[in-house]
């Protein structure tokens, strides 16, 4: 339920950044079905940049990985990113109104450029354990919103992006995710993790990736 060892503890080590980018406005608008169509269109355009430069930041792990087991994984991630993810945000996007050709000629907003590049800096200047850091907040704060809006069955138009999140398929590689996570970090800094110089450079990651997701949600309440 809380996506390994590692996770809970980052998780805690956010404090009250953690909350405001799981409970953000943006997130609560999704939930109760108040969240501007507008605003979820001009996130959804930005959420495309924003998955492009992820498919780099998972191709960037592969290099950084030091076992097959790790490699696998990233590899796998970046695929279905380039091949499903991006595919499923254009028939979304297209449904709204919004062609290839205008999602190609999106430009990016600073906020989503500040995060991104944050990831892929992340991953050039530190290791393997490092670049997760900056990536799970992502993967495993999706996975807490969509396991907890699921379960409030609330009346919303959003109910599909919920169920994507919320659903069985997006919960088992959120636990995948974990597992990959407790490997890696057991990997390089040992059975007690928290004692190791490096820790909290690795908290201090995560804390960041989060604070960058809350200003994600932000600039799609500002189109
Ligand atoms: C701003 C933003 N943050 C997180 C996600 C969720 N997400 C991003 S990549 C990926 C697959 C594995 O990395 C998932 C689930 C998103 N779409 N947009």
């Amino acid at each position: 339920m809380s996506y390994g060892r590692i996770f809970p503890l980052w998780r805690a080590a956010a404090g009250p950044h953690w909350d405001a980018y799981v409970d953000h406005a943006f997130v609560r608008g999704i939930a109760d079905g108040s969240l501007p169509r507008a605003a979820f269109l001009h996130y959804l355009v930005q959420d495309y940049l924003f998955l492009v430069q992820f498919a780099r930041a998972w191709s960037l792990a592969v290099t950084k990985a030091e076992t097959m087991e790790e490699m696998r994984h990233c590899a796998a991630t970046a695929q279905a990113l380039l091949e499903d993810e991006l595919a499923l945000h254009r028939g979304i996007c297209a449904e709204a109104g919004i062609d290839a050709r205008m999602l190609d000629a999106a430009e990016e907003r600073p906020a989503n450029i500040a995060y991104t590049r944050y990831v892929l800096d992340a991953g050039h200047a530190g290791d393997f354990a490092e670049l997760l850091a900056a990536l799970v907040p992502c993967v495993l704060g999706y996975g807490e919103i969509g396991r907890r809006l699921c379960t409030e069955r609330r009346d919303t138009p959003y109910r599909d992006w919920i169920e994507t999140y919320g659903g069985a398929d997006y919960q088992a590689l959120c636990d995948k995710v974990g597992a990959l996570l407790d490997g890696a970090v057991t990997r390089r800094l040992g059975r007690v993790p928290q004692d190791a110089p490096r820790w909290p450079v690795l908290c201090g990651r995560f804390t960041t990736a989060t604070r960058l997701e809350a200003g994600f949600w932000q600039m799609g309440l500002e189109p």
